[in-house]
């Protein structure tokens, strides 16, 4: 079921036009990435479908709502970058403040507080907390209501690996049952298992769009391939791969994902002269450059 839909967006200011003609859907349950350099008009996007600003051109559309309307705010959940509350209440206030503004119970604090992992913490100031606990709480925010979509603009800057591996995994617990969620980031490593689908703006155009492994398929990038040496073998590996270079110990070579079958028979057939070898295609970060550039 779709619940975001943009058809051909569009937004200027003045005569530049900062988002163009961007059409786009996500379904209950997927996870998107909204990936672009500073500029490219992620937060722009976000805020024509959070309603707070107005299209110049084409619709948004939130499970048959306008954006801003009441239905779509109550079905949509936003995670600013640098969530910000008040430094002298607890979570457990401020959270029971915001159900309150929501016309829900007060008492359902406890219980999303727990969720996002500052249950023990719930009663101590916010101005006391980590950036971590404070994007936690802006979390436990975004949940109420149990939202069909969340925009989530950067939510892992400054958060450590734990904190970020959390955070992602309250995502899927989302999304598997069935919130839609778009999100922004820079930290492109971390996205590669944790989203379905990206999409890349450049210069406010969509430029790309898709899941991770068709658009790896697309740019056709090369996988890298480290080989290394059985023992005393090095020489003689390196006579028989000798399109590769040496690293270190190891020989390290790129292979077209066309050629990867037929390497890994050379490697097979060689497999006495190989103590252990690894294969990786193209990670996010060389896609993303390589989509970057092809677009500039
Ligand atoms: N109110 C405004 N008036 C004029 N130009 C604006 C306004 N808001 C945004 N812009 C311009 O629109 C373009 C897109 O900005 P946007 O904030 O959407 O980029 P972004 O992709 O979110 O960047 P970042 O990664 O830095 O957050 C930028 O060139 C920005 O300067």
């Amino acid at each position: 079921m779709t619940i975001l839909t943009l058809s051909h967006l569009t937004k200027r200011y003045g005569t530049r036009t900062v988002l163009d003609d961007v059409s786009l859907t996500i379904s209950a349950g997927e996870r998107v990435a909204l990936l672009g350099h500073n500029g490219a008009g992620k937060s722009t996007m976000m805020k024509l479908i959070l309603g707070l600003i107005h299209a110049d051109g084409g619709a948004v559309d939130i499970a048959g709502h306008a954006p801003g309307s009441s239905v779509a705010r109550s079905l949509t959940a936003y995670l600013p970058e640098n969530a910000a509350f008040h430094p002298a209440l607890t979570a457990r206030e401020q959270i029971r403040h915001y159900l309150r503004l929501r016309g829900q119970p007060a008492s359902k604090a406890d219980a999303l507080l727990e969720k996002v992992g500052l249950a023990d913490a719930a009663r101590r100031r916010i101005g006391t907390y980590s950036k971590g606990m404070r994007q936690r709480v802006g979390l436990a925010q975004a949940l109420i209501g149990a939202p069909r979509l969340m925009i989530l603009d950067e939510p892992t800057s400054g958060l450590d690996p734990v904190s970020r591996r959390e955070f992602y995994a309250l995502l899927d617990e989302l999304a598997a049952q069935g919130t839609a969620i778009l999100l922004s980031s820079h930290a492109l490593s971390e996205l590669e298992a944790r989203t379905d689908r990206i999409v890349i703006l450049s210069g406010g155009k969509m430029v790309a769009e898709g899941p991770l492994a068709q658009l790896r398929g697309e740019a056709d990038l090369p996988l890298t391939v480290h080989i290394l040496p059985a023992e005393g073998q090095g020489a003689v590996l390196a006579a028989a791969f000798p399109e590769a270079e040496p690293q270190g110990n190891a020989l390290f070579l790129h292979c077209a994902p066309s050629d990867k079958l037929a390497l890994l028979e050379r490697i097979a057939a060689n497999r006495h002269l190989v103590a252990d070898f690894d294969l990786q295609p193209a990670s996010l970060d060389d896609l993303y450059s390589h989509i970057s550039r092809r677009a500039a």
